[in-house]
């Protein structure tokens, strides 16, 4: 289906459902690029929170919308692992678990670690000198510290792992660290080329040239200890990027907070002559914040960040009460209902995410996004199923095989056939659209409007006709196959969406 247009006479249409059936799906034809999509990277030894949770499902996303076009995408994590906190955290380690280098540390609750050694780095000076030791002696590279450092990073990346796998998210982690050479080097052609100015013992890059002009705020590409920032690495990614991994399209996802400091780095970057525009797309993909259903930042009750872990074990929970609820466990084997449980809970908060215009900020609620009716992952997930059951029910009158497809007339002669297939035929520009702003909620809208056209068609039009004693009696093929490219059309959607369809729930 590449390339089709659904403003073409009836029996055209015609013809390419049936080009769905028999040849699959295919994205618009674009040309093919290089992309490196950096999602998710959450910080070592802090917590994974809801924000680098909209980060994880807006990337995979993304990555999978380009992947979809045939584009060679490399996923990045960009995990903080490097910086000033690894000082205190390594101090506080070779107190805690002298025998690091030869056994595992058993720390179950980085985070807690996390604030332990924040505490004694308040408070204790001898604590707070070695930790500037250890910062200086782990960036030279010294072997000892460099170990107790790849402790702690195994300790969080064990923690995030789990995480994707649950949600089926995959990425490569690159954090910061891989930059520290690059930081350098960075510096040195900065220097070099006179685009850094003193101020106040840092080192500070404006994007633009006129110092008459109102320039906004700088780049601190060098802290007064010295020491890199988050600039700095970010400086060090575009170029690395573009020169190593060959990438002509760069992507960003961050939280909105960030805008400013991507637009500042792309205005650098290219005043430093590594990065040009013409050639090479760069995109921040912004979001908003997760809020409560009581409006304000999410939060549990005792006002603590909510562990992902927690939430998505809290949507497992309730998703099955809800399964529970209909009854669903008489009807279904063990492994069916644990499937459809898995289902609806990572589907339903992919999707309650990605509903939203990502820009806004939006609110975090398992009643709204696990209800059954409306623009939910349950209504789509149940709306698959019951398409499928459709076909399972004339499975032994009708095989959908490749002959049967060549030799069946779609007929489009009612009008919710018609209805249905001028929005099904709707998927490349959707897409395309999609390509270009990454507005993943009109995906879901587009989604949405085919399970609801669908619900319209299978209301009006007979696929099959039973007698009395329930046995069939007629099959109309050309619904049949229409409800068939309506499942191909929708399992590609979900799985831009990362919602795994379901055949029974
Ligand atoms: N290249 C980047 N700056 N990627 C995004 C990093 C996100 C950062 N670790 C955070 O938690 O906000």
């Amino acid at each position: 289906m590449c390339c089709i247009h659904y403003s073409a006479p009836r029996e055209c249409l015609s013809g390419l459902i049936k080009s769905i059936l028999l040849d699959g799906i295919e994205a618009p034809c674009m040309p093919r690029k290089r992309v490196v999509v950096d999602f998710s990277s959450p910080n070592i030894a802090k917590e994974m929170h809801v924000g680098h949770l909209r980060s994880t499902i807006i990337g995979e996303s993304i990555c999978r919308l380009l992947e979809f076009f045939k584009h060679n995408v490399l996923r990045i994590n960009h995990v903080g692992d490097w910086g000033t906190q690894f000082g205190m955290l390594i101090a506080h380690l070779q107190d805690k678990f002298p025998d690091y280098t030869s056994n595992t540390p058993s720390i179950s609750d980085l985070q807690a670690f996390y604030k332990e050694s924040k505490a004694r780095f308040d408070s204790e000076e001898d604590f707070k000198a070695r930790a500037y030791q250890c910062v200086v002696k782990l960036q030279q590279g010294n072997k000892d510290f460099i170990n107790a450092w790849q402790a702690i990073c195994d300790v969080s990346r064990k923690e995030f792992q789990v995480i994707y796998d649950r949600l089926g998210v995959t990425l490569i982690e690159r954090g910061e660290s891989f930059y520290q050479e690059r930081m350098v080097t960075i510096v040195e052609e900065l220097t070099k080329k006179n685009l850094l100015e003193e101020d106040d013992g840092r080192k500070i890059m404006w994007s633009s040239e006129n110092p008459g002009e109102d320039r906004g705020v700088p780049l601190t590409v060098v802290k007064s200890d010295g020491g890199f920032t988050y600039d700095t690495s970010d400086m060090a990614t575009i170029r690395q990027r573009i020169e190593e991994e060959e990438a002509d399209w760069l992507i960003y996802v961050t939280d909105a907070g960030q805008a400013l400091h991507f637009q500042l780095i792309f205005a650098c970057a290219e005043r430093m002559g590594i990065l040009n525009r013409d050639m090479i797309r760069v995109d921040h993909v912004g979001f908003g914040v997760v809020l409560g259903e009581d409006g304000k930042k999410f939060k549990t009750r005792s006002g603590d960040t909510v562990k992902l872990v927690m939430l998505l074990d809290e949507g497992l929970q309730r998703s099955m009460a809800k399964l529970v609820e209909k009854g669903r466990h008489e009807q279904l084997t063990p492994e069916e209902l644990k499937t459809a449980q898995e289902a609806v809970t990572y589907g339903c908060i992919k999707y309650a995410d990605l509903s939203h215009n990502r820009v806004s900020d939006y609110v975090f609620s398992f009643n709204q996004m696990l209800d059954d009716k409306g623009n939910t992952a349950v209504y789509l997930l149940y709306a698959y199923t019951r398409i499928k059951s459709i076909a399972r029910n004339c499975a032994e009158h009708f095989k959908t095989t490749r002959d049967l497809i060549a030799s069946t007339m779609i007929t489009l002669d009612h009008e919710k056939e018609w209805n249905l297939t001028k929005v099904l035929l709707r998927f490349g520009d959707v897409l395309i659209k999609l390509s270009k702003d990454f507005l993943l909620n009109h995906l879901c809208d587009y989604t949405y409007e085919i399970a609801t056209s669908f619900a319209d068609f299978y209301d009006k039009c007979y696929c099959i006709e039973k007698n009395k004693a329930g046995e069939i009696i007629k099959i109309n093929h050309s619904r049949i196959l229409l409800t068939e490219a309506t499942a191909r059309v929708l399992e590609k959607c979900f799985y831009i969406l990362g919602l795994n369809p379901v055949e029974k729930m």
